[in-house]
């Protein structure tokens, strides 16, 4: 880590304290939506371990990408193994993984795509700070509500038996706080409900927004 980080000393800085300028580029939103055919967006599901984030967002973006709309999937446990190896699942490393992905996500909404985010994002303050900063109506919260006794029961990475047994700690819903949005976008997950129907509704929420094309 770089020293100045490591001593605290930039985290509350301002750019001009910094001696930083942003450049903005000559591009505008609606010049890159012309020319891609499609607007762009954050679509941020949040839920559980277990609960169908990346089965989800893999199905949308397969459908999208089908259809010619560039979309993109940052996933949990891919982003844990590259950009953000260094961080493990207290409070502050998840604040810190939720906060890096953001950034990477406002990025990648601003370059034109439809960004599809599968983290568990347990923190309501966390998931706020990203939604203010992409631009408004782009950030799109879903919030996939399956039970923890169904996700409990699906246990796909035998994560949820390794945390009863204790040798997982700080697991999700089960020693780890889980705050559900106040105000999503969107609910699915409901139990019962197929992976294609909810991935139907994601997409649909999107040509209802008209972000990307019927
Ligand atoms: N202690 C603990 N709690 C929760 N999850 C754990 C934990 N340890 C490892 N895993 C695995 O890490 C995936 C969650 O990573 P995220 O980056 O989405 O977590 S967070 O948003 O920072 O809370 C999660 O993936 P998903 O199952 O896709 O949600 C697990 O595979
Ligand atoms: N309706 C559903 N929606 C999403 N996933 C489902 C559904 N029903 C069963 N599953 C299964 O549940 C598991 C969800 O795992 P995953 O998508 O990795 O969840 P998460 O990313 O939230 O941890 C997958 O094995 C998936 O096949």
């Amino acid at each position: 880590m770089d020293g100045a980080r490591a001593r605290g000393e930039i985290g509350s800085m301002s750019g001009s304290d910094r001696n930083l300028t942003w450049h903005a580029g000559e591009v505008s939103a609606s010049d890159r939506a012309r020319a891609l055919g499609h607007g762009a967006a954050t679509v941020w599901l949040t839920g559980l371990s277990g609960s169908g984030k990346s089965t989800l967002c893999r199905r949308v973006e397969r459908t999208l990408v089908e259809r010619g709309v560039g979309a993109y999937v940052l996933d949990g446990d891919n982003v844990r193994m590259g950009l953000n190896a260094d961080l493990g699942f207290g409070a502050k490393d998840r604040e810190e993984n939720i906060r890096r992905i953001g950034e990477v996500a406002k990025l990648m909404t601003d370059a034109g795509l439809v960004v599809l985010t599968a983290f568990i994002s347990p923190f309501r303050a966390d998931r706020a700070r990203v939604r203010s900063i992409v631009p408004a109506g782009q950030f799109l919260e879903v919030h996939v509500a399956t039970s923890i006794d169904e996700c409990e029961r699906r246990d796909p990475k035998g994560l949820y038996a390794k945390a009863r047994r204790g040798e997982i700690r700080d697991f999700t819903g089960i020693d780890s706080p889980y705050e559900p949005p106040d105000a999503p976008e969107l609910v699915v997950g409901h139990d019962g409900v197929s992976a294609d129907v909810n991935a139907a509704r994601i997409v649909e929420m999107l040509e209802i927004r008209g972000i990307v094309p019927r």
